[in-house]
This record gives C-alpha cells, sequence and structure tokens, in this order.
C-alpha cells in the first residue's frame, strides 16, 4: 500500500488522545469538537460523573475557553500564556499554553490550545519565603478568623515542643507558610521541602543524603497523600530514623486523613506517624473574615514593594470578593491580585472594571447557573429535556455575553447566528425572568 492509500486518520486519533498535552480545539462556532484525555486529566474530571459528557464540554468557559474565543476572533496565536487555576477537584494547575487559529486553505476553520503542564515545575519554583523575603514568622500569616487563630495557636504549641506535625487544608490554605513558620520557630537548621506531587525515588534518596549532611532542621513533605504507597513506605523508615536525630517532620494532605486511609491513598502507618498532632486548616469559603484583612496587608506590601499608591478595593469589589467560593483559597486571592496590580497606573481604588474578566466570569454574581448544574446525576430528579435545553441556553448566551462585554454583534458573530436571531433570544430570556 503505498502512503497515499494510508488512511492516517485513525493514527492521528491515536496520538491526540495519547500524547502528554491537553488539546482543545473549537470550531468557528464556539463548540467544543475535540478534547483529549490529557486535557480532562488537567481540569480534573472524573469520568463516571460525567453522563452527557458532550452537552458539559459545550458549556465549559473557563480560561482556556476565553484564549480560544479570543483567538478565533484575532486569528492569530497566543503562544506560552501561563496561567493558573483550580480544576474541578481544586488542585492547583499551572499550565503554559499555545493557542493557534486552524486554517483549511485561505479559510479558518476553528482554534485549537495545546496546554502543558508545568505545576510540579511551578511549585519548585514558586518560593513563598522569596516573596516575603524574610523568613516567614506566625506574624506574617493572616489570621484574623477565630478558627485562623486556633490554627497559629497550635502551630506555635509544635513549635515550642519541636513535634512531628500533619497540616490538613485544601490547596493554597497556607499550609506551606505554615510549616515555614513552624520551622524558623524551632530550629536553627535547614528547611527541607519534599515536594511529593510527582517526585521520584531518587529525590527522596538525595533528601536522605542532604540529611545525613546537615544535622538538625525541618523536613516539610507537601502533599504526602500524592507519594506513591512504595514511596511513601521509604519515606517512613526515612521519618522514623531521623526524627531520632533532632530532625522534625511536618507533612501536608489535602483532605481528611482517616478518608485517606480508607481510600488506601495514604499509608495507616504513615498516618500514625503524624496523627499525634494534626492541624486543620478551614477553606477560606468557611472563614470569610479572613479575607479583605488579607487584601489590606497585600496592598500595604505593594505599596512599600513597589511605592505604589494602591490603597484598596471598593465596596462592589469587595462584596464579589466576599461572595466568591475560592476554590484555591488564598493562593488564588493573591494570584489573582497580582495580575490586577500589574495592570495598574494611577489607580487608588481597585474597581470591578479593573479586575480580570475571567475572574468576573467565575464570579457568581447572583444565583445564576453554573457549569456543574448540567451535570446529569442518577440521585437527583432528571428536567424534562425542554426544561434542560432551556436553562442550557441562558447559560450559554449570558455566558457569551459577558465574554464579548454585552457586545451582541460580537457575541452573535461568535455564537454563528445572526445579531436580530440572539437579540431576540435576549428579549426572550429577559421577559421569562421578568415573569418569574
Ligand atoms: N494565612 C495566610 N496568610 C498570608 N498569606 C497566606 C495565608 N494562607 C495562604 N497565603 C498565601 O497563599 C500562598 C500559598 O500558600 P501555601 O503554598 O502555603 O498553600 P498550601 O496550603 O501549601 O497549598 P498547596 O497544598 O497547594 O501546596 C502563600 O504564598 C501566601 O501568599
Amino acid at each position: 500500500m503505498n502512503r497515499k492509500e494510508l488512511d492516517l486518520s485513525p493514527f492521528f486519533s491515536f496520538a491526540v488522545e495519547h500524547v502528554g498535552v491537553g488539546v482543545h480545539a473549537i470550531d468557528l462556532k464556539g463548540k467544543t469538537i475535540l478534547y483529549n484525555k490529557k486535557m480532562k486529566e488537567i481540569e480534573g474530571f472524573d469520568f463516571e460523573e460525567l453522563a452527557d459528557r458532550s452537552l458539559l464540554e459545550m458549556f465549559r468557559f473557563d480560561q482556556h475557553e476565553s484564549t480560544l474565543l479570543e483567538v478565533l476572533q484575532s486569528g492569530t496565536p497566543v503562544l506560552n500564556a501561563k496561567q493558573t487555576y483550580w480544576n474541578r477537584k481544586g488542585q492547583e494547575i499551572t499550565t503554559i499554553n499555545d493557542t493557534y487559529p486552524v486554517f483549511d486553505g485561505q479559510q479558518m476553520i476553528g482554534a485549537i490550545e495545546l496546554s502543558r503542564d508545568v505545576t510540579r515545575l511551578e511549585k519548585v519554583v514558586y518560593q513563598p519565603l522569596k516573596k516575603y523575603e524574610e523568613p516567614v514568622t506566625f506574624t506574617s500569616l493572616t489570621a484574623v478568623s477565630d478558627s485562623m487563630k486556633n490554627v497559629i495557636n497550635t502551630a506555635e504549641k509544635a513549635a515550642i515542643a519541636q513535634l512531628s506535625v500533619m497540616l490538613i487544608g485544601e490547596s493554597g490554605t497556607g499550609k506551606e507558610l505554615i510549616a515555614e513558620a513552624i520551622h524558623w520557630a524551632s530550629s536553627d537548621g535547614e528547611l527541607h521541602t519534599l515536594y511529593c506531587h510527582g517526585t521520584d525515588e531518587q529525590l527522596i534518596e538525595q533528601l536522605a543524603e542532604n540529611l545525613n549532611e546537615n544535622g538538625s532542621g525541618t523536613v516539610y513533605c507537601e502533599r504526602i497523600d500524592l507519594l506513591p504507597f512504595a514511596l511513601q513506605t521509604r519515606l517512613l523508615e526515612m521519618a522514623r530514623e531521623y526524627s531520632n536525630h533532632s530532625i522534625t517532620f511536618i507533612a501536608s494532605v489535602g483532605e481528611d486523613p482517616v478518608e485517606l486511609v480508607a481510600e488506601k491513598k495514604l499509608m495507616k502507618e504513615l498516618y500514625y506517624f503524624f496523627s499525634a498532632l494534626t492541624i486543620k486548616i478551614e477553606p477560606l469559603r468557611n472563614r470569610k473574615e479572613d479575607i479583605m484583612p488579607f487584601v489590606e496587608d497585600y496592598f500595604s506590601r505593594h505599596r512599600m514593594k513597589f511605592g505604589s499608591v494602591v490603597k484598596g478595593v471598593d465596596e462592589d469589589v469587595k462584596r464579589l470578593f466576599l461572595a466568591y467560593d475560592w476554590p484555591g483559597n488564598l493562593k488564588e486571592l493573591e494570584l489573582l491580585l497580582d495580575e490586577t496590580t500589574s495592570l495598574l497606573t494611577t489607580e487608588e481604588v481597585v474597581t470591578e472594571e479593573l479586575l480580570p474578566s475571567h475572574f468576573k466570569l467565575k464570579v457568581n454574581k447572583d444565583g445564576k447557573l453554573r457549569p456543574e448544574d448540567f451535570l446529569v446525576h442518577t440521585t437527583k430528579e432528571l428536567p424534562p429535556l425542554e426544561e434542560y435545553l432551556l436553562e442550557a441556553e441562558i447559560y450559554y448566551l449570558e455566558k457569551v455575553m459577558d465574554l464579548h462585554h454585552g457586545n451582541v454583534t460580537k457575541a452573535a458573530a461568535a455564537l454563528g447566528m445572526s445579531r436580530q436571531n440572539l437579540q431576540y433570544r435576549l428579549r426572550k430570556i429577559k421577559k421569562n425572568e421578568g415573569q418569574t
């Protein structure tokens, strides 16, 4: 068979499904036509959860989708765009994305995004210590809520007693900062951090060598629940051996350790090693009193570091900040403030217009529907198809209008429909809302 006769499409399909980068492509109407396994992994999808995947994918409107639509409109590629966000499982993900328009001859037929997951690399490079430019102490942490005050209280006691500690909390709740504060309050030695996500045997052995060389200090094992079982055994051996040599071990996990043990994600013995003192850090959505003090601290650090004039946020922004759930906790808030302040010039007060549009899209301002509302759950009563499609239409059109800042002409072009058609549908939605 010569090359011309060979149908390559099964090979292309195989390659797209198995390649190590996330691939997401949309057609001219903005509809998802390709969404590979790696992209689902990055986005944290549980396949069983998705009884109606194609519909859900149509309604995805997060960062990826907005760059794809941007490229579709401009016809020019956006390359090397770094994004940090929290996926559906609440895991912090950093990707570097290249987004291209796709042409068939002269004609544009869609856009494609290629995402490289650089989360682990980012973790190693991102060092909170450097950000604060001085060792983190308990006083550098924002703790206004009662639950956070308790956390600091217990952590201070752990530092005095030099106990092994297990920190429990979602991504971005400040576990690493607390570990550092414990370290600086309890030891003159070195702080070693083992990032368990994607680590290997070699790194663990390297850590053991370092511990042999440096007599005392602290080992912070970040997210031990992400360490494969075989490596958990090795870590336990090491923790038992070196904790007798004036080395304090601190570990962190992303959720309840008892459940992690039951789910066989965490070795029972490793849990027992750390279980003498566990500190649970509540997610930010359960201690919203910490939000505005953190924002104030952030701006005061910003003024000192960059000589900026920014004083704070206005009432509307405050309302949005307090309404949002912050799945990425204070780290997500910090990254949002980094992004917002990088665009400020002479503004003293941050208003809603100055916030990045992806954040405004995410804030569920008025109890409107969200993508997860379109998941089909076997346990929930199923709505009739007509009702489901009507809600889906409202959700989709409102998101597209937001994305185009209320410009009907641009939104209609992205949706592949006439301006009149879109206006008619929007009027219908308004009328329905008026009746409810
Ligand atoms: N209580 C806090 N006070 C001040 N800053 C905080 C606090 N909690 C979190 N942050 C901010 O969030 C950033 C991330 O926190 P940190 O890395 O410690 O979270 P984490 O719980 O270890 O997350 P992960 O599980 O993803 O590693 C910090 O650099 C800091 O800027």
